[in-house]
């Protein structure tokens, strides 16, 4: 499907990208927008000259061979090829953003470990100074695994943009509003919303209002995808038609600005004297995007039991394995609970996948405490967990009438590799010593008779 929008949020030469955000709906469609007029060339890629001396620039986030399915990119019609953009890079240190393989001999990340929202800071850290990695997994170099992130951020980037070769960033805000000021249009989030910012996406992000947390997820694989359905059809779960992408919006400005780059896990700079955000108009599928998570609509069990949590999948990355995720994007938000003669909340259990999650509000069912907005915990690979003593005995004599979890949405990344803890993580950040506790009091409830106690 094509989208053709209006031109909107149109830059004139000397501004900056000031204007409030405009969005096309749907998801990896093949979308055409142009912040002037005539800017997007009809009928052909490649013409001899372009509108408004523009040049062409082809943006693969697939291989040019993909299945037609799977194929991603997007023709830019930019102020200059991106070629002037970069320049002699030097490495850079970035210290706390860290990338797998990231083992740390010191560390132990066999565990299950619960940590208290990363205070702000008061010292001015950016989107790349203010991400701090928890976990890493897999290999950044074989484009396979993830990091999570924490984001601390207080300052805007002022004549500095960032791009990350190595990965597509999935952004999970919990508190502040950001401003993602992107090659191809201006994305504004905040907490309940989403942004997927592609591998080799330009960017600079700007605070709206903070200070600004949430966290992120590094796809070093395959792009996030919709899950497949199966036989829960066409609708429910995440709607394409809820996903946005921002329309053409351009900057010409001069001025020395500095362009940071990840690349195979380590970072680097150049200078530049213009903004790099210089497309006035592009087409294709390969684009930035948002989603609102309250437009997620769950599907559960409406009689009894509790399904596996895939149940509530809003994005996939698929890795070699079929059906055995790089990584799921599972939400856990407001739902009536309403199964019958059955245990409610998560059931104990020991997974190949591990589970790092992160409370974005409320109560989340398996630890009505300790598991806080702004927390996170990670459950690796085949380490025992369930509820905590305080909601398996609550689940266990409550009565099953249909109750609302309300005023809720925790998440999880979720990945096929073993997640390794950072330094940050292990030492740094406020972990919960006392976290395994939570299953102490667990009583032994046999004695040898069938009664139920
Ligand atoms: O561990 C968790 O809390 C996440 C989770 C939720 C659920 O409903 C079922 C399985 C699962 O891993
Ligand atoms: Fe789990």
């Amino acid at each position: 499907m094509t989208i053709r929008s209006l031109p909107q949020g149109m830059i004139s030469s000397s501004e900056t990208m000031g204007t409030a955000p405009g969005y096309m709906p749907g998801f990896g469609n093949d979308f055409e927008t142009e912040a002037l007029p005539g800017a997007l060339p009809q009928g052909q890629n490649s013409p001899q000259k372009c509108a408004y001396g523009l040049y062409a620039e082809q943006l693969s986030g697939t291989a040019f061979t993909a299945p037609r399915g799977k194929n991603e990119r997007t023709w830019c019609y930019r102020i200059r090829p991106s070629v002037k953009h970069v320049a002699r890079f030097s490495k850079i240190d970035v210290p706390m953003w860290k990338s797998a393989p990231h083992v740390l001999p010191d560390v132990i990340s066999l565990g299950q470990y619960r940590w208290d929202p990363v205070p702000h800071s008061d010292q001015p850290l950016t989107w790349v100074t203010g991400m701090h990695t928890v976990t890493t997994a897999g290999d950044v170099n074989t484009q396979v695994g993830m990091a999570s992130h924490i984001y601390l951020v207080t300052a805007s980037m002022q004549d500095e943009y960032f791009y990350s070769a190595d990965s597509e960033l999935l952004v999970v805000p919990q508190e502040g509003r950001l401003r993602f000021a992107t090659e191809l249009g201006v994305i504004d989030l905040e907490p309940k919303e989403i942004a997927i910012l592609p591998r080799g996406l330009v960017y600079r992000v700007e605070v709206l209002e903070g200070p600004a947390r949430g966290f992120v997820c590094e796809n070093y694989g395959q792009k996030f995808d919709l899950p497949n359905r199966g036989p829960i059809g066409a609708n429910c779960l995440a709607n394409p038609r809820d996903f946005k992408t921002p329309v053409a919006a351009f900057e010409d400005r001069a001025a020395r600005s500095r362009v940071i780059i990840k690349w195979c896990g380590q970072f680097h700079e150049t200078f530049i004297d213009h903004s790099p955000l210089d497309v006035v108009a592009w087409h294709g599928n390969y684009a930035p995007v948002k989603y609102d998570l309250r437009t997620y609509s769950p599907v559960g069990a409406i009689l009894f039991d509790h399904p596996d949590p895939s149940i509530f999948t809003v994005l996939t990355a698929p890795s070699g394995v079929e059906g055995t995720a790089n990584i799921d994007f599972v939400l856990f938000r407001e739902r009536w609970m309403v199964a019958e003669h059955s245990f409610r909340p998560p059931w104990y259990h020991k997974n190949i996948m591990s589970e790092l999650m992160g409370n974005i509000y409320g109560v989340y069912d398996a630890k009505p405490k300790g598991f806080v907005p702004g927390g996170m915990s990670l459950h690796n690979m085949m380490l025992p967990h369930g509820p905590d003593r305080n909601a398996f005995e609550g689940a266990s004599n409550a009565e099953l009438k249909p109750e609302k979890l309300d005023q809720t949405m925790s998440f999880m990344f979720e990945t096929r590799f073993p997640q390794h803890l950072t330094e940050f993580a292990a030492n740094i950040a406020p972990l919960q010593d006392d976290y395994v506790d939570c299953w102490a009091d667990l009583e032994k409830k046999f004695d040898g008779t069938p009664s139920v106690k």
